[in-house]
């Protein structure tokens, strides 16, 4: 069945300049993301380090835009409280690696948060059959999580159309996101699949209008039936 959803582009800040991710933010924000997607990474769950709560808490005064957190951290659960006080909106926890990932999509639910379930490409769509009454997003990985420029992986339409599916039987309004890789060419194959919201670095901070590339993106998934 055709989705109606509006397509959401989320930014994901991995790729923004570091040294002055204030303003990345705040530019992202003007040049018309929908979210902003902000990767915490532990050096354990992915080989990679990035940011905790006192990260999230100094970007919140400079967008007003929803705060999408992907929790690649593992165990989440001790975190989550820390990152909701932050100013995260939305909160992602792997099925991988969380194995009462459950309880810890009623912990997000709890805080007044929107909860998030994220799988890696070698996890099947059945993983997240019993958490489609708690979950708000589903955020498939279309590359293996830790980095920043990797290629978008095709061997992940299927489980997108396969999610697809699963969440118009539940009736429940539940957004599929896909993150990594995402650019102009993958957005309509994606869109086409049945995702609704589209994570992207490279293919936005990589580039030098960051109205132009969110823009672009917009476009590409923009009419694509599903
Ligand atoms: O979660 C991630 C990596 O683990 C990033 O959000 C993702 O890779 C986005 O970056 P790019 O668009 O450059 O692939």
């Amino acid at each position: 069945m055709a989705d109606a959803s509006p397509i959401l582009i989320a930014p994901s800040i991995l790729s923004a300049d570091f040294a002055a991710m204030g303003e990345e933010v705040a530019a992202a924000t003007r040049a018309g993301a929908d979210w902003l997607h902000i990767d915490i990474m532990d050096g354990h769950f992915v080989p990679n380090l990035t940011f905790g709560p006192p990260m999230v808490r100094a970007l919140r005064p400079h967008s007003h835009l929803p705060f999408d957190v992907h929790l690649m951290i593992e165990p989440a659960d001790p975190l989550l409280e820390a990152f909701a006080a932050a100013g995260a909106d939305h909160i992602h926890v792997h099925v991988e690696g969380n194995p009462h990932v459950h309880r810890s999509l009623q912990t997000i639910r709890a805080l007044g948060k929107k909860a998030g379930v994220a799988i890696c490409p070698a996890t099947p769509p059945e993983a997240v059959s019993y958490l489609l009454d708690l979950a708000d997003v589903i955020l498939v990985m279309t590359v293996n999580p830790g980095f920043g420029g990797q290629r978008f992986l095709e061997s992940q339409l299927p489980k997108i159309r396969t999610l697809r599916e699963m969440v118009t039987a539940s009736k429940r309004d539940i957004v599929i996101g896909v993150d990594g890789g995402v650019d102009p060419l993958v957005m309509p194959l994606a869109a086409a699949a049945g995702a609704n919201m589209f994570v992207s670095g490279t293919a936005v901070f990589g580039q030098a209008d960051y109205a132009m590339a969110i823009a672009h993106l917009r476009q590409a998934g923009a009419g694509v039936p599903n």
